[in-house]
Parts: structure tokens; sequence; C-alpha cells
């Protein structure tokens, strides 16, 4: 393997944020990125872990630090731990807003917008001072997409394209469905997007997605659509819960990877899901944070995907999805302010 310090074509180094380093997601997110898997092999990592100021995250975080020492990553040039957002946000290019309450067996994602919604509100002024203009924010914790109204709404000087939340996790889990029932690879599914909330009302959609070329529509039947895939899909966090007792972190630290990397380097022409503030397409209400299907053009740039068609099934749901989150966003106004 060649050094990167002796590499002729290193980039410049990248500072990375991950809140809630010390918890389950970031225990899974943080070698990734600090081995290239979001950046890729050329380009060195800075990593600003933020974690509560308590003696038992800190000491975690304390841990967390000697392993990512010990696994001597070449693209790894610094580790800041710190208990401050400003710090934690200064100069950041790629933030990953992690930290925060998961839920338990029982409770709905919106359940934890009291616990968790003040978080975003101080961390969106945060980023707001002291991240890099360009900042890319990925919202994991939940409920991720109200989560990144309300940091998005408390950072004014930083675009409204800087914020977005995480879907890849419910994209990646409708593409493994289908992968699994049709006995084809994963790598042969284009064209799938889930829309709306990260919750129970998504919308994942198959209408134009493809499989090894053929229709979807065509190799899986409407009963299977309705009655498995899709309850499947956007139960599943659920279903992890249940079987885990505590909720999905590795498969979500994975997305996490997989948003921030088609973010960051362009995804290549594909469609990929993310929730994004609306710009007012599809009748979704300018600035909501809607799961939406998106391609990344490279240089940090993504586009809504315009004017597919839309089933009328498929505009019921996607009604209901939108209408859940206005009642989500109108419910913490007051952070928002
Ligand atoms: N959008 C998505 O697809 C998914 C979202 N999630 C959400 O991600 C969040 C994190 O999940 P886990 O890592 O499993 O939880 P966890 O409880 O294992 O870890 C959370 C970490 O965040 C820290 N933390 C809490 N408040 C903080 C603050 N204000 N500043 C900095 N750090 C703080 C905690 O000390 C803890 O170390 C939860 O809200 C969970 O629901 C989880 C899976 C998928
Ligand atoms: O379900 C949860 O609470 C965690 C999550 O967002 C997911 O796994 O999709």
């Amino acid at each position: 393997m060649t050094c990167p310090a002796n590499h002729p074509k290193l980039n410049p180094t990248v500072r990375v944020t991950i809140t809630g380093a010390a918890g389950n997601i970031g225990y899974a997110l943080l070698f990734r990125i600090a081995s290239g898997a979001v950046f890729g092999p050329n380009t060195p990592v800075q990593l600003q872990l933020l974690e509560r100021d308590n003696e038992q995250s800190k000491a975690s975080l304390n841990g967390v630090c000697m392993e990512l020492f010990d696994s001597a990553f070449p693209l790894l040039t610094r580790v800041i731990t710190t208990t401050d957002p400003l710090e934690a946000f200064e100069k950041t290019q790629a933030a990953f807003l992690v930290g925060s309450m998961p839920r338990g067996p029982g409770m709905a994602r919106s359940d934890l917008l009291l616990a968790n919604g003040p978080i975003f509100q101080s961390q969106g002024e945060a980023l707001d001072q002291t991240a890099d203009r360009n900042v890319k924010v990925l919202v994991v914790g939940n409920p991720c997409n109200t989560n990144a109204y309300i940091a998005m709404h408390n950072a004014p000087s930083l675009s409204p394209k800087c914020f977005s939340a995480m879907m890849r996790l419910d994209h990646n889990r409708a593409v493994a469905q289908l992968a699994q029932k049709t006995g084809k690879p994963v790598c042969s599914i284009s064209g799938l997007k889930v829309w709306g909330n990260h919750s129970n009302s998504m919308y994942p959609d198959i209408s134009q997605c493809t499989i090894a070329g053929v229709k979807a529509t065509e190799l899986v039947d409407e009963a299977w659509y309705n009655d498995y895939f899709l309850p499947t899909v956007s139960k599943r966090g659920s279903a992890i819960i249940k079987a885990r007792g505590k909720s999905s972190a590795a498969s979500a630290a994975s997305a996490a990877i997989d948003h921030m990397r088609d973010w960051w380097n362009g995804s290549n022409g594909r469609i990929v899901t993310m929730a994004v503030p609306s710009d007012g397409s599809y009748g979704v209400p300018e600035g909501l944070v809607c799961g939406f299907p998106c391609i990344c053009t490279g240089g940090g740039e993504y586009e809504i995907v315009k004017d597919l068609p839309i089933t009328a099934s498929g505009r019921a749901r996607l009604d209901a999805t939108i209408a859940e989150l206005v009642k989500e966003h109108d419910t913490v106004a007051q952070l928002c302010e």
C-alpha cells in the first residue's frame, strides 16, 4: 500500500465532524471514514468528534480514540475530541449529526422530538458560526427530517442546500428487498427512490425502477409490493429494535457513508434518495426536508430529479407523508425562530 504521506497526488485534508461519536452508530462510522470510505484513498481526514459533557461519554470517547490510534490509519491526520459544538464544527466541511437519543420498542421516531429537537437547534447555531461555508451536513439523529429542518433554520448564514437528512438507509433496505425477491444483484437495480419522511409513512417507489434493464413492476406483482415490500421497508427500523434490543447501527453507518460519499464525489448519474429542503418540486412545500430522488453531480452538488411521473396511488402516499412532515415541522416552530 502506498503511504499517503509520500503520495504525490494527495488531496487537501478534509475536516469531518461526527457528533455522538462514542455511540453505537459512531462506533461503526468513524473507522470507515478514517479508512477512506467516504472521501477516497487520496484524501486525508481530520476527525472532530463531539460528545456529551459527562464522565461516561468522555471516557467512552477516549476509548474509541485509543482504538482509532491503534488502527494506524494512513489517512487519519488528526483527531480532536470535544464537548463544545463550536469547536467540533470549526471549519468543518462534512458533518455527520448523529448524537441524540435513539427510540426504544413501541416508540415512534417523532416521539423523540422533545428530547432531540433542542440538540439540533444549538448545533445549527454552532454550525452557523464556525463551519466551512460549503459544509455538507447529514442529519442522522431522529426524527432526522425534522431535526435537519431545525438545524437549517438555526443556521441562516449557510445555504439550505448545506443540509440533508438520511433516508439512504430506507433506500438501501428497499434495494436489498428487491434484490432478494428477484434473485438479481444489488448493483443491477436502478431508479428506485423513497419519498417523504423517515417514518412509517415513507413512500418507497419502484414505478421507474429497473432490475437488470427490466421494469421492476414486471418482475414483482402488486400484491407483493403492497402487502410485503412496503410494510417491510417502512417498518424495518422497528423490526431491528425488536430483534436487537437497540436500533440499527452498522447498516445506519453504512448508509451514512453511502450518502456522504455520493454527495461529495457524485453519484455517477445514478438516482439516490436524499432528504433535502424542497424547492417546491412535486407539490412538496418549499423548505420541507423531504426524501426526493436526487442525482449528485460531483463537487458536492446535488439536484432533485424533476418531472418524473407519479401514479395515482403513489400521489396519495406522497401526499400522506408530506402531511406528516408538515405537522412535525409545525410542532417545532418555536425551535426555528
Ligand atoms: N436516519 C436513520 O436512518 C437512522 C437514525 N438513527 C438515529 O441516530 C441516533 C443515534 O443512534 P445511536 O448511535 O444508536 O444512539 P446511541 O445512544 O448509541 O449514541 C448516541 C450518542 O450520542 C451522544 N449524544 C447525545 N446527545 C448529544 C449531544 N447533544 N451532543 C453530542 N453527543 C450527544 C450520546 O452520548 C451517545 O454516545 C438516534 O437518534 C437514532 O434514532 C438510527 C438509525 C438510523
Ligand atoms: O428505527 C429507528 O429508530 C432507527 C432508524 O431510524 C432506523 O433503523 O431506520
